[in-house]
């Protein structure tokens, strides 16, 4: 880390803004249990996927579905996090950021759900 003169600013190196991300990782998998249920689910997913030898283009539509639930779980937790820091005080304008935040995830959800069926479905009904 070097200290840049002229606003004060720490200015950090690549590396250490890739640990800084890192920690971002292990803290929500280690204090949110909603990352820990997506990483669970996410691994059946992947098994499923490999089980039934998905496409190239199955493969990256899952693939798109995991990591963008994943992504979208952390920002919202990151969401909640600023809410919580900025105030304890009941706020309708912190009720509806956590609430809008938490539509996100829904919407991405219940989308990944409908990849996941769109995929899986006609595959198990041709085991059956
Ligand atoms: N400061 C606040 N002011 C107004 N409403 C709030 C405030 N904090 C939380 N809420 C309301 O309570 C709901 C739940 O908030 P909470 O912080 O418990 O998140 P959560 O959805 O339970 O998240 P998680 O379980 O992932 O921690 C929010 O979606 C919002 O509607």
């Amino acid at each position: 880390m070097i200290m840049d003169l002229k606003d004060n600013k720490r200015i950090y190196t690549y590396s250490e803004t890739f640990k800084f991300a890192l920690e971002g990782i292990r803290v929500s998998i280690l204090k949110e249990k909603n990352i820990r249920f997506h990483l669970l689910f996410s691994v059946i997913v992947i098994v499923l996927a490999i089980i039934f030898n998905l496409t190239q283009t199955e493969w990256l539509f899952i693939l798109i579905a995991i990591a963008g639930m994943i992504v979208v779980e952390m920002i919202n937790t990151a969401i909640e996090r600023v809410v919580d820091l900025v105030t304890d005080q009941y706020h309708p304008l912190a009720g509806q950021a956590k609430d809008i935040a938490a539509g996100a995830v829904l919407i991405y959800a219940i989308f990944s759900v409908i990849i996941g069926m769109i995929i899986f479905i006609p595959k198990i009904l041709m085991f059956l």
